[in-house]
C-alpha cells in the first residue's frame, strides 16, 4: 500500500489534529510531540506526516507533494489554492473581523486596514463597496490601529481578549473559521480509497462534537 502523505500545520493547530488523528484510531508516536524533525514517517500506518507553516499547507497540497493537508477556513479564503475541502474538523474555532478603536470612524479616503489576510481583507472591504487601502503585516495585528499605522484592521478573533487588552472594539464579523482536511484533486482519484477511508474514520469523530 503506498503511503498518505499528510501536511499538518504546526503552531496551535497542531495539538488538536493530532489529538483527532489519534481518536480516530492511528496510532502516532511521540515523537510527534517530542522531535523537531519537519518529516515523520509513520510505517504501520502507512502514514507520512510534513510539518508546515499554517499558511503554507495548502502549497503543498496544491502542488502534490502532500495528498492531504490540514488548514484553517482563514489560509483556504487567503491562498484559493486549486484544492478540494473534504471535511470541516470543528477544530481551532474562532472568526476574522473588522476591529478598530473604539468610537472613530474610518479615514473618508482610503482608509487603512492592517491585516494579515489582505485577499480576504480586499474582497470584504470591495463587497462593502468601500475602497481602503491594505498593509500587510505578519503578525500583532491589533498593534497598528494603536500606533496610528491602520484605521481599522481584519484579524482573527477567538476569546476577544486581545482586542479587549488592547483597547480595541469588534465592528463586523466577516466569516467563522474552522480548520479543515484538504486533499490534492489528482490524490484524491488515484488513492481514492485510503482517502476516503481516513475521511470516514475522521467524521466519525469529529459528528460526535
Ligand atoms: N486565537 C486563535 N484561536 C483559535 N484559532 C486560531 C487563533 N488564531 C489563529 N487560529 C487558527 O489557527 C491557525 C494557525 O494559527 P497559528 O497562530 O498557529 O499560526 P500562525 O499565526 O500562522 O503562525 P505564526 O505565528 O507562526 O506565523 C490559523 O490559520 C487559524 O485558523
Ligand atoms: O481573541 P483571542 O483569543 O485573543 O485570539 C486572537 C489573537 O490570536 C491571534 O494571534 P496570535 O496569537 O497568532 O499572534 P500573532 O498573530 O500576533 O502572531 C490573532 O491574530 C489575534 O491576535
Amino acid at each position: 500500500m503506498s503511503d498518505l502523505t499528510i501536511a499538518m500545520p504546526k503552531g496551535r493547530i497542531f495539538e488538536e489534529a493530532l489529538e483527532l488523528l489519534r481518536q480516530a484510531g492511528y496510532n502516532l508516536p511521540p515523537e510527534f510531540e517530542e522531535s523537531r524533525k519537519l518529516i515523520i514517517e509513520v510505517p504501520e500506518e502507512n502514514l507520512r506526516f510534513i510539518l508546515a507553516k499554517p499558511m503554507d499547507v495548502p502549497t503543498y497540497v496544491e502542488h502534490g507533494v502532500a495528498d492531504l493537508g490540514i488548514a484553517g477556513k482563514d489560509v483556504m479564503l487567503e491562498e484559493e489554492r486549486n484544492v478540494y475541502e473534504l471535511l470541516d474538523l470543528k477544530i481551532s474555532h474562532c472568526y476574522l473581523a473588522v476591529a478598530g478603536l473604539p468610537n472613530t470612524k474610518m479615514n473618508d479616503v482610503a482608509p487603512k486596514i492592517a491585516t494579515k489576510y489582505p485577499v480576504v481583507a480586499s474582497s470584504y472591504f470591495r463587497e462593502q463597496g468601500e475602497q481602503v487601502e491594505i498593509i500587510k503585516l505578519n503578525g500583532s495585528i491589533e498593534l497598528a490601529p494603536l500606533i496610528g499605522l491602520a484605521d481599522r484592521i481584519v484579524d482573527i478573533v477567538s476569546s476577544g481578549r486581545t482586542l479587549k487588552e488592547n483597547g480595541l472594539v469588534e465592528y463586523e464579523k466577516i466569516v467563522p473559521i474552522t480548520s479543515r482536511l484538504i486533499v490534492n484533486p489528482v490524490s484524491y482519484r488515484m488513492k481514492d480509497e485510503r482517502i476516503q477511508e481516513l475521511v470516514d474514520r475522521l467524521e466519525s469523530v469529529v459528528s460526535q462534537y
